[in-house]
């Protein structure tokens, strides 16, 4: 490992994501495993992060306070739920740790928050991680300018495991803003989220969401844009949950050092412009 390996400590480290991104951290040469935080009082506190993770003992044991690893760590990643993250980040900002945040879900009041500490600590927020979803997002723009005038229905479809709890995923959201934005819509106002009973046929300008959730999958994105004669649908499946993780360890090796400010992933893999 170099000497300049960033010190990573992840939170939420018994979660779906926790136990992926340990694993992930444990594959890159350029990162050092340093911390995992579980929930205060969590019964798993004390336990290996490697075990947890089920690859054996790493010697590394679980914290259950972000405080008790506070000298270890530059960079935190964090994939839990909104108001954990919110809390995280303010830890983050007062003792000078850069943090990546892959947390969906978050409402406008709590997104205005998290953008609140954007002077003060460098903040890699992402819906998505993977370097597929944030290509797709490209693709998604050329796609709107090139269709969204000349009468196509834009529809966004998204599937994900049982176990989600918020809808539509972050993704689903980001890329109706990706699209919305390359029509100059908005998608506050085209955005319609659910359709039942006698609901009329769909304008022209809005941008529809459907969502599943189903056993195990990981995460599928489609948008489609149809018209009469023919659909064009741009789809990601994600069938492994380590294409984020890896994205996130990507994530917090390019923005441990940076300046303060809110960066994403189309910062990290030079997709902006
Ligand atoms: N940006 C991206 O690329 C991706 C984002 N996500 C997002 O990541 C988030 C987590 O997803 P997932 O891993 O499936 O969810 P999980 O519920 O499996 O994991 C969340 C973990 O956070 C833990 N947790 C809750 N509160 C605290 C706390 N105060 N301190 C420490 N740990 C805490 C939970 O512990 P306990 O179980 O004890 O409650 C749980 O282990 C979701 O918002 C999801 O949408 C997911 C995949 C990719
Ligand atoms: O909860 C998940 O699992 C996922 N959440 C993210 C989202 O809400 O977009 C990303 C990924 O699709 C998996």
């Amino acid at each position: 490992m170099s000497r300049n390996a960033p010190r990573i400590a992840i939170v939420g480290v018994a979660g779906r994501m926790g136990r992926t991104l340990v694993a992930a951290v444990e594959q890159e040469p350029q990162a050092e495993l340093a911390a995992g935080i579980v929930e205060p009082g969590s019964s798993l506190t004390g336990v290996d992060i490697g075990e947890l993770a089920g690859l054996g003992r790493l010697g590394v044991a679980a914290v259950d306070s972000l405080a008790a690893a506070k000298d270890d760590f530059d960079v935190l990643i964090d994939f839990t739920q909104p108001r954990v993250t919110l809390a995280n980040l303010a830890f983050c900002a007062e003792h000078g740790k850069a943090i990546v945040i892959g947390t969906t879900g978050l409402d406008d009041d709590e997104l205005a928050q998290l953008d609140g500490y954007r002077d003060r600590v460098a903040i890699l927020f992402a819906p998505n991680m993977s370097v597929g979803v944030n290509l797709t997002l490209k693709l998604l723009e050329t796609a709107a300018r090139a269709l969204g005038d000349e009468g196509y229905d834009i529809e966004v479809i998204e599937a994900h495991h049982r176990h989600k709890v918020d809808s539509p995923s972050g993704t689903a959201l980001k890329m109706g803003e990706v699209v919305a934005e390359s029509l100059g819509r908005s998608l506050k106002e085209h955005g319609v989220f659910a359709r039942e009973g006698q609901c009329g046929p769909r304008s022209d300008k809005e941008i529809g969401f459907a969502t599943v959730r189903a056993g195990d999958i990981v995460g599928e994105h489609t948008v489609m844009f149809a018209t009469e004669g023919e659909r064009i649908e741009i789809t990601h499946k994600a069938s492994s949950r380590m294409t984020f993780a890896k994205g996130a360890v990507r994530a917090a090796r390019w923005v441990v050092g940076r300046d303060a400010g809110c960066y994403d992933m189309q910062d990290v893999l030079g997709l902006k412009g």
